[in-house]
């Protein structure tokens, strides 16, 4: 399988392949990796230097389709800044020129800060030599004119934890006392569950796929357990772990289970994950940020036939809330 990617500024298709020789899914890094001041890339480690977290000075680029822009979309919703941070969303349907700006169609949005066409552009006018591939999500700072970061998890950080002050009310999602417990679980589940369906979806050998979709699975197993006396992965209060774990999880039953091969069960099928993610589905906020004839039918069936089912409602009750006895922390 060919990939489109940018070298040293220029626009080229077929490259290197996915996997590596023994048909193993090969994520390549992300190349943008700066950070805005006051983050807390971990629970002991807060980003002193740096641009400035001011309401009104960055954007996001996402798709609606991305698991991995769906966590930076996320995080800015229940965070309270979307308002303070812009955001603009490309065509899910992903063809030979790489992620485009198509705003006639639902859902999707022109590039309001760069005009740009493609997603590209914006790589380039933030690097004119750039050599990487073009993925979401891309934070763009509107004073500096480039790139912050496109690494997703990275970007969360940043939203969660560097804007306290600025933009509306939100969720305190990395709050004390919870943040190591936080660092780990988000370690966990990259692996195994976030990256770990990917695995399992790009696997070129059997081995490869056997090892993948048992960590898929055993790493679903442990969690249902954890959550059969808790209402969070951490505890008692929704954290960046929660909003870590949501896209994959909200994509498993309609994506993953077929299009990846993770077919040994449905998530619907758990007794605990499928009422904690019928649970997060409902937090305020969530819902609206999950668009899923783009996930679906234009993300990962694109060009394919989108099979029917399953007929699963995320808006059922979930009586999950016996379970903590926390108000949701605010911060403003
Ligand atoms: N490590 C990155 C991965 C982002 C990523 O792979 N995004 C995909 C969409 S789900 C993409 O933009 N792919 C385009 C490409 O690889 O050319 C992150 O977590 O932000």
């Amino acid at each position: 399988m060919g990939r489109n990617m940018l070298v040293d500024g220029e626009w080229k298709t077929d490259l290197e392949p996915y996997t590596d020789e023994d048909g193993a899914f090969d994520r390549v890094e992300t190349s943008f990796r700066d950070w805005i001041r006051g983050t807390y890339r971990s629970a002991d480690d807060i980003v002193t230097d740096g641009p400035e977290p001011e309401a009104g000075r960055y954007h996001l680029y996402v798709a609606r389709n991305c698991p991995w822009a769906h966590g930076a979309a996320l995080t800015r919703q229940l965070a309270g800044l979307t308002d303070a941070i812009t955001m603009d969303i490309v065509d899910p349907v992903r063809e030979d020129e790489g992620w485009e700006f198509t705003p006639e169609k639902e859902g999707c949005t022109p590039d309001t800060v760069n005009g740009a066409d493609y997603l590209r552009e914006v790589y380039v006018a933030a690097d004119p030599e750039y050599t990487g591939r073009v993925t979401v999500p891309v934070l763009w700072d509107t004073q500096e004119d480039t790139i912050v970061n496109n690494e997703s998890i990275e970007i969360m950080r940043m939203f969660a934890t560097a804007f306290d002050g600025v933009g509306d009310e939100g969720l305190d999602l990395y709050p004390e006392g919870y943040r190591e417990e936080i660092d780990r679980i988000i370690d966990a589940i990259y692996d195994s569950i976030n990256n770990g369906v990917y695995r399992a979806g790009f696997a070129e050998s059997q081995e490869a796929y056997d090892e993948a979709v048992t960590d898929v699975f055993d790493a679903l197993d442990y969690w249902d357990e954890v959550l059969a006396d808790q209402r969070y992965l951490a505890g008692d209060r929704l954290t960046l772990a929660d909003v870590r774990m949501f896209p994959t999880l909200v994509r498993f039953d309609h994506c993953y289970h077929t299009a990846f091969n993770c077919d040994r069960q449905y998530l619907h099928q758990y007794e605990h994950l499928w009422p904690y993610l019928r649970d997060l589905y409902q937090t305020p906020g969530v819902a609206e940020t999950v668009r899923m004839e783009h996930i679906k039918d234009q993300g990962y069936y694109q060009g394919e036939i989108t099979p029917i089912g399953p007929d699963i409602d995320f808006d059922a009750p979930h009586d999950r809330d016996r379970l903590s006895s926390e108000e949701p922390a605010v911060q403003t």
